[in-house]
């Protein structure tokens, strides 16, 4: 079995996708976790200056998505064709471009324009987007009617969006919580979550 390193900050956030993957097969990885203050000296190093990183017998990649994916490969959660892998992308996309607009609010360096955002996160963006991907997990799943990597990276996403929109994204979406509970209820991801440092995103 190959040897995997995951390196990233102290958080959930984009590495949590790569640590479920792994963790559904129960595959052992090193889970490196950077602290900010040694950041500053580790960054040059870095392929593109950021994480995370994953590393498979010492060969290093980048990109998260692209990473997540590769190891969804591995572990077989993913579609029996190109079609049904394009099902799967538009699910992940979907939830990728969901995540990067809530980003977009909660990075926004300046206060008062925070809050003018914040407003319209609140009252359009995040409602549409939940619209539609509480219809896109209609049957438990976001494609193919079967479990796929895009219902784990949901999940292992969920607490960052959580942290980001400032507020429990599922409630009252009885479909998103099917897939929630469905992913959590797996015994790797089930003993990832029990044995993983307690962080908030
Ligand atoms: N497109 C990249 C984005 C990676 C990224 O934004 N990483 C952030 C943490 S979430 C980072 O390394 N920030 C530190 C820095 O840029 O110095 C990916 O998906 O992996």
């Amino acid at each position: 079995m190959p040897e995997y390193k995951i390196q990233y900050f102290n958080v959930k956030a984009l590495a949590e996708p790569l640590r479920f993957l792994l963790s559904y097969k129960n595959i052992p990885f090193e889970d490196v976790r950077i602290k900010s203050e040694d950041w500053p000296a580790i960054k040059n190093t870095m392929p593109m200056g950021q994480m995370p990183i994953l590393e498979v017998d010492g060969k290093r990649a980048h990109q998260s998505l692209a990473m997540t994916r590769y190891l969804a490969k591995q572990v077989g959660l993913v579609g029996s064709n190109d079609w049904e892998d394009l099902e799967i992308d538009m699910a992940v996309d979907t939830i990728n471009d969901f995540r990067m607009k809530i980003g977009a609010v909660q990075y926004e360096p300046d206060e008062e324009v925070q809050k003018k955002k914040r407003v319209t996160l609140d009252n359009e963006t995040i409602p549409f987007y939940l619209e539609k991907l509480e219809a896109m997990a209609a049957d438990g799943h976001f494609a193919l009617g079967k479990l796929t990597w895009a219902d784990l990276y949901f999940v292992a996403v969920l607490d960052y969006l959580n942290y980001m929109a400032k507020k429990d994204l599922t409630e009252n979406r009885p479909n998103l919580n099917k897939v929630k509970e469905t992913v959590l209820a797996l015994d790797g991801i089930k003993n990832w979550v029990a044995k993983r440092p307690q962080t908030d995103l």
